[in-house]
């Protein structure tokens, strides 16, 4: 599952269970990007890669990779798919996206070999329309999961006007915002 996770929330970890028991997967790898070329003021890397590794550390079946933040330059996910596949030459690769990301998907890089390298998993999000209308039949399932109303967006602003994000985001994530003061005006 590729995302910002900027950040991973409980929606993100609904989703992937969710998918990871419809589809009988063995393990589901989360991929924090490096550098989204299509989103700005992101929160350096590092610190989502950890936030992601705290909220789902006590789950066997849920691993981080650091594919992408170890990777310089713009994130695609052509290239996220083939490290991935050389890290794994003999695995069946899904790749789990959400609605809203999934009807953007043939505008991403290189989105006609996309298809060769994953089966695409894209599961409901609430707000966004849930469909394949014009992607290649067969290498995209779609999936409805349970509705959590939930984005980054909107912890990030939470957190900004001192809301609290407790049961949107995993506990150790609540703590590690408030720890490196995350998400903070910078101007207050
Ligand atoms: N509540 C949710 N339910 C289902 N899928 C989700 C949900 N939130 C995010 N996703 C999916 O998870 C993937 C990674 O999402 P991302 O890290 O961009 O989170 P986000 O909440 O969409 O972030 P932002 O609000 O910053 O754009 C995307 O494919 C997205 O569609
Ligand atoms: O490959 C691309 O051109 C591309 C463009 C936009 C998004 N993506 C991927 O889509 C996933 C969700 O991205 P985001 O920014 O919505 O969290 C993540 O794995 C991104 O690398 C990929």
């Amino acid at each position: 599952m590729g995302g910002t996770f900027d950040p991973i929330h409980h929606g993100h970890l609904v989703a992937a269970s969710e998918v990871a028991h419809a589809f009988a997967l063995d393990e589901v790898v989360f991929v924090p990007t490096g550098q989204p070329y299509q989103k700005s003021g992101v929160t350096p890397s590092e610190h989502r890669y950890l936030m992601t590794v705290i909220a789902t550390a006590a789950n066997p079946r849920f691993r981080v990779s650091r594919v992408d933040i170890d990777r310089d330059g713009p994130t695609y996910t052509i290239d996220t798919l083939r490290d991935l596949r050389r890290e794994h030459p003999d695995a069946d690769l899904f790749f789990i996206s959400g609605a809203d990301a999934i009807a953007q998907i043939l505008t991403w890089k290189d989105a006609a070999e996309l298809w060769n390298l994953a089966h695409f998993i894209a599961v409901s999000r609430p707000g966004h329309d849930l469909s394949v209308r014009g992607l290649p039949k067969g290498d995209v399932s779609l999936l409805e999961i349970p509705a959590l109303a939930i984005s980054s967006t909107d912890c990030r602003e939470r957190v900004e006007h001192g809301s609290p994000v407790w049961y949107l985001v995993p506990d150790g994530v609540v703590q590690y915002i408030s720890k490196h003061q995350l998400y903070r005006s910078t101007t207050s």
